[in-house]
């Protein structure tokens, strides 16, 4: 399987906001991340460029708006001039073999690895042997471990001490427990900062975490924050230094983050925004990789290149049999209903994710 990227009529609750091109698109990954194998997600293109909506399949539709409210205002509202014209990103590490992740870290150029730990049916002594292994690759850089929120308070304080061990020495751990309060107790006692992930994207109260001194260090995310402007505040409520990493996005929402950490007054760490070569496919051309262990700020543009189906198809003909854009389709390779699934599934997800905004629209 390869890249899928399709044309879908454009809603018009997305028409009325000025988005006049959406696109549905899949593409495999080189190695499992997340417990997926596959990304899948939608561009939208307007008059300030290209934005992303690709919320993960376990999100729900009132989770996915925040998502949606991001890649509309990436299509749809300019930035201002960034304040530095590349950020320093890390090399992601995902849950693998000692030897794939030195040849990763090796491989990226990276003065920064950040080590994914804890994944469930993994152990402690192999994600210690993950560690030694980028340490020897990435020599006097930093690392960074994210645990996802996979271990209690006393789980978290045994093996912070035995990965930093086996590390020689952590920036920060991302995300040990899943609450806030256990944050905090992790925290109190931790000779390492801890930085919070998903007790800010995933908390009804994103600054919940930096109130509670729970963490010395706030993830941020885009499309998981609601767009640039939004992340923006957060970061300036919260007052902590923040670290702009990805939502496994293509090229298209790793430039809305690039444009996030362009606008961001401190930007201490390196960004984890090196997740496109997790991707075998990309939207754009060239994509967004860094180079040197830096990427440029600004957005990036869904290549003509890239389209299954050209990249001027006039999507009142596709969709002549199915006004959802499910079935009808020819692609270009004359496969027929290529894509259709791909294309239905999404196009329920979009309705019911703008039905959502609609109803907040109604009540504000
Ligand atoms: O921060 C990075 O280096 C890459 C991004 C990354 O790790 C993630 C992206 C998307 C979903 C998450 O499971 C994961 C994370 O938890 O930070
Ligand atoms: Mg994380």
């Amino acid at each position: 399987m390869t890249l899928q990227l399709y044309h879908l009529p454009v809603p018009g609750w997305l028409a009325d906001r000025g988005i006049d091109e959406l696109g549905v698109w899949s593409v495999p990954l080189t190695m499992r991340f997340r417990r997926i194998l596959v990304r899948e997600g939608m561009v939208l293109h307007g008059p300030a460029g290209w934005g992303e909506w690709s919320p993960f399949w376990d999100y729900d539709a009132q989770e996915s708006s925040t998502w949606l409210r991001a890649g509309v205002e990436a299509a749809t509202v300019p930035m201002p001039p960034p304040r530095r014209e590349k950020v320093g990103v890390n090399v992601t590490v995902p849950v693998t073999s000692p030897q794939r992740a030195w040849q990763i870290v090796t491989d990226s150029g990276c003065l920064t690895a950040k080590v994914k730990v804890a994944d469930p049916g993994t152990s402690l002594a192999e994600d210690c042997a993950r560690l030694e292994a980028v340490r020897d690759a990435i020599g006097s850089g930093r690392i960074r471990v994210d645990a996802n929120a996979s271990w209690d308070v006393e789980q978290a304080r045994r093996a912070i001490d035995e990965l930093e061990r086996a590390a020689g020495g952590l920036e920060y751990v991302e995300q040990p427990c899943p609450s806030v309060p256990e944050l905090a107790q992790v925290r109190r006692t931790a000779e390492v900062p801890i930085a919070a992930d998903e007790s800010v994207r995933r908390a009804e109260d994103p600054l919940a975490v930096a109130r509670a001194q729970a963490a010395d260090i706030l993830i941020v995310k885009v499309q998981p924050l609601g767009g640039v402007r939004r992340a923006t505040r957060i970061v300036e409520q919260a007052g902590l230094p923040a670290v702009v990493s990805s939502a496994l996005d293509t090229s298209i929402g790793i430039g809305m983050a690039t444009q996030l950490a362009g606008q961001m007054e401190r930007l201490d760490h390196a960004c984890g925004l090196g997740t496109v070569r997790l991707f075998d496919g990309d939207l754009a051309t060239p994509s967004l990789l860094p180079h040197n262990g830096t990427l440029p700020v600004g957005h990036a543009e869904v290549s003509p290149a890239a389209w299954t189906d050209g990249p001027e198809v006039r999507t009142d003909d596709m969709y002549a049999d199915d006004a959802h854009g499910a079935s009808g389709c020819v692609d270009s390779a004359g496969t027929g209903n290529a894509g259709a699934d791909l294309r239905r599934r999404w196009t329920q997800r979009l309705d019911a994710t703008i039905a959502v905004l609609r109803s907040e629209s109604g009540r504000s």
